[in-house]
């Protein structure tokens, strides 16, 4: 049997495993590598921070991804199947990894936030939510 998601550690793991497949992947590789041409060891930390915080609540992340994705938005457009490709992997890499209620958890967090994030950039403006 797997183990849960218990500390960061685990976190830094489903974090490294899942961006290896991002930079890997047909569909949303493109956007990483070559549009945004993410510094990954700036980016890996807030990375953790941010997942952290979203299963433990540390508080240790404190940017928004929001704004970040509008703006990458502008500079290439991000649609529904993006969105869909993003929480294949992320889904694939946790229960690759780990099993128990905090991983549960994290599958559902990543999935809402998704949603959310979906709605307010690709459906923009025809929405009050900002
Ligand atoms: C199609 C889906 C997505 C794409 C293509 C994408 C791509 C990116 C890119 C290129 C960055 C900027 C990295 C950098 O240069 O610093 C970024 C940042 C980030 N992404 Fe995503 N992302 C997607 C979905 C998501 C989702 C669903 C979440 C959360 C559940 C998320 C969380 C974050 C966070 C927290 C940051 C850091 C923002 C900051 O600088 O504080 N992303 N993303």
């Amino acid at each position: 049997m797997k183990k849960d998601i218990a500390n960061r550690d685990d976190i830094i793991l489903l974090i490294n495993t899942f961006y290896e497949k991002v930079k890997k992947d047909q569909l949303i590789g493109y956007i990483f590598n070559d549009v945004a041409k993410v510094n990954w060891e700036k980016h890996m930390p807030v990375m953790y921070d941010f997942w952290e915080n979203v299963i433990f609540f540390t508080g240790t992340y404190t940017g928004n991804p929001m704004t970040a994705h509008k703006q990458l938005h502008q500079k290439t457009p991000l649609n529904s199947e993006h969105f869909q490709e993003w929480i294949k992997l992320f889904t694939q890499t946790v229960d690759g990894l780990f099993e128990g209620d905090k991983a549960e958890l994290t599958k559902q967090r990543a999935i809402s936030i998704a949603t959310v994030m979906q709605i307010k950039i690709v459906h923009g403006h025809e929405y009050i939510l900002s």
